[in-house]
Order: C-alpha cells, then sequence, then structure tokens
C-alpha cells in the first residue's frame, strides 16, 4: 500500500498508454527513426504527457536512457534561473553510451515568464545538436511564438471515460480491491478525463480500508454524488424550494463542499437537467453571474438559495 499508484501503473512504453492514439503513433514513427525534433506537449494535467516522455526516452535509448533524459519542472524555480542553471548544466554535457542526443522534458513550461522563455529559445538554438527538448504545458498559447515555431505540437486530450474506467479495473483487480457498484462510476465523473486523479482517488479510497462505496470516494475527494446534485436541482425545478435547500445543506455538511465547490458541480450538471435549450442556456447565465459574486466574496448561503430559488421559479411549479 505505501507505493503510490500513479507511479507503480505509470505505462513504461508508448503501447500501454491509454487513450491518445494520433500521439502516439508519431511519437513511435520517432523512435523508428531514433532522431527527433524539439517537441511541444500540450494538454490538461493527467492525460499522459510526461508519461509519453518518458516512453519515448526508453524507446529511444533502451537502457542508457536514465543518462540521457531528464525531467525538470518550469514552476519549481519560475523564472530565468531554471532555465540558465540547471538546464544548461545538463545541456552542455556529451550524450551517454553512444546516444546521439539527450531529451530534457520541461515541464510548466507555461510557467516561464516571457524572458525565461526568450532564454530558453536561445539555449535550444545553442544546445540542438546534442538536446532535444520536449516542453509540457497546458495551454500553447502561453509560448512565445519562436519556440513554438521551433517545436512538432502535440495535443493531449481529456481521457474518455470507458478509457479511465477500464485502467482503474484493472487496478482494481491487480490490488483486489473490493468495490460496490457506483463507486466506479463516482471515481469516473471525479476523474472528468484526469487519469492522476482517477488513480489518486482511487488509491485514497482503498486506504480508508473496507468495500469502497461511492460514498467513500465523494468524501476523499471532497465532491457530492453526481445523483445527488442532480437531486438537489430537479427538487428545485419541481417547486420544492425547502426541500431542495435541505438536501444542498446535507451535502455541503457531509462532503466539506465550499460554494465553489457546489456551483461547479452544479454547471456540470445542467445539461443533464431535463429543461429546454434555451432554459438552460438561461441557468449557464445564472450560473456564472453566482460563481462570479462568489469568487468575489458574497455569502455563500445566502448566492446557492438564491440560485435554488431562481430554479423554482424556472420550472414554474411553485
Ligand atoms: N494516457 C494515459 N495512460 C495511462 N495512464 C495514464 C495516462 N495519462 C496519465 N496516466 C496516469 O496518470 C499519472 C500522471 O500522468 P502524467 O504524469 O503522464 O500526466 P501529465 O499529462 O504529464 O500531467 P501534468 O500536466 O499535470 O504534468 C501517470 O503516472 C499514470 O499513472
Amino acid at each position: 500500500m505505501n507505493e503510490i499508484w500513479t507511479e507503480k501503473y505509470r505505462p513504461r512504453s508508448l503501447d500501454d498508454v491509454i487513450g491518445q492514439k494520433d500521439v502516439t503513433q508519431r511519437l513511435k514513427g520517432y523512435v523508428e527513426a531514433k532522431n527527433m525534433s524539439h517537441l511541444m506537449f500540450a494538454g490538461s494535467p493527467g492525460t499522459g504527457k510526461t508519461t509519453c516522455a518518458l516512453a519515448l526516452a526508453r524507446g529511444m535509448f533502451g537502457e542508457s536512457w536514465k543518462g540521457n533524459f531528464i525531467e525538470l519542472n518550469a514552476s519549481d524555480d519560475r523564472g530565468i534561473d531554471t532555465v540558465r542553471g540547471k538546464i544548461k548544466d545538463f545541456a552542455r554535457t556529451a550524450p551517454v553510451e553512444g546516444a546521439e542526443f539527450k531529451i530534457i522534458f520541461l515541464d510548466e513550461a507555461d510557467a516561464l515568464t516571457n524572458d525565461a522563455q526568450g532564454a530558453l529559445r536561445r539555449t535550444m538554438e545553442k544546445y540542438s545538436r546534442t538536446c532535444r527538448f520536449i516542453l509540457s504545458c497546458n495551454y500553447s498559447s502561453k509560448i512565445i511564438d519562436p519556440i513554438q515555431s521551433r517545436c512538432a505540437v502535440f495535443r493531449f486530450r481529456p481521457l474518455n471515460d470507458d478509457d479511465i474506467r477500464e485502467f482503474l479495473e484493472k487496478i482494481a483487480s491487480s490490488e483486489n480491491l473490493d468495490m460496490e457498484e457506483g463507486a466506479m462510476d463516482s471515481l469516473v465523473y471525479i476523474a472528468r478525463g484526469d487519469m492522476r486523479k482517477a488513480v489518486n482517488t482511487l488509491q485514497t479510497s482503498a486506504s480508508v480500508g473496507g468495500t469502497i462505496t461511492a460514498d467513500t470516494v465523494s468524501k476523499v475527494s471532497g465532491t457530492a454524488n453526481e445523483k445527488d446534485v442532480l437531486e438537489i436541482l430537479t427538487t428545485a425545478l419541481g417547486g420544492d424550494f425547502i426541500g431542495s435547500r435541505n438536501k444542498l445543506d446535507t451535502i455541503m455538511i457531509n462532503y466539506g463542499l465550499s460554494g465553489q465547490d457546489v456551483i461547479r458541480q452544479i454547471h456540470s450538471a445542467v445539461f443533464t437537467l431535463p429543461l429546454e435549450t434555451r432554459d438552460k442556456v438561461r441557468l449557464v447565465d445564472k450560473i456564472g453571474e453566482i460563481e462570479f459574486r462568489l469568487i468575489e466574496g458574497s455569502n455563500e448561503k445566502i448566492q446557492l438559495e438564491a440560485l435554488l430559488a431562481y430554479l423554482v421559479m424556472a420550472g414554474g411549479k411553485s
């Protein structure tokens, strides 16, 4: 139970990476050619960017991959010093064990200031004979154009629910976990395409001991059950303001949710509600307004109750 499952179950080869088939297909081309350009991996967290960089290095360098690969995090030291220091130190030493070049994987490259990116660009040029960079970021638009134009860009999509479910089922079976029906649905709902979040939430839920239930998953992740959120909304739409308010109070206390947590979950539930598209659009507009007020520090109880009141009126049954 001590080992972190995101490491234990991290795919070692490009063939084992889940989803991201377009990306892995192209990366395998580099492995076959034993050569690559600078790369940029863009996409949301927990979708396989670091995993693919490691698998690419393994495929490219075989046994000697560790000596020819370094992983740095740009946000450890937001700025120019990371680029000038650690990167240059690694870049200026020759590749080991007959490799043609080394790979520098720079995570959260979009956290670098523009000045630091300028310095990075010069470093990329200076050492391009012996070093290839893989820049990982959530948003490629935050990377300056001269760097973007030097890189082949790879886009990582959030993983789909079936892929997440299948991966979690494999882990659950190899860890002999006892899971109640519904727990897996909650994990997939909470992950929203982020495999790291899915695996971490599964491990934390397992550490509680006993059968893993949807409720354990919700509690350890500080996320209400999808079913409970829908129930609050449909109760309000059905005209029962007091009933929906009581349910809301209960889930906020049980799961320790903040107003902002709740509003985000309500937002993602809107499109499953039995409403005309026009009414859903109005509701999204209202949610946007209330979320803004909550961020500005308004009283969360009053704001959330105002949203329930709005739903009661929208339902037209009070
Ligand atoms: N496509 C995938 N296939 C299998 N496992 C995955 C995949 N993506 C993520 N994981 C799991 O989630 C963990 C985190 O993934 P990874 O470090 O590759 O994410 P990332 O995209 O680099 O995220 P970040 O942007 O936060 O750095 C991995 O250790 C692995 O267990």
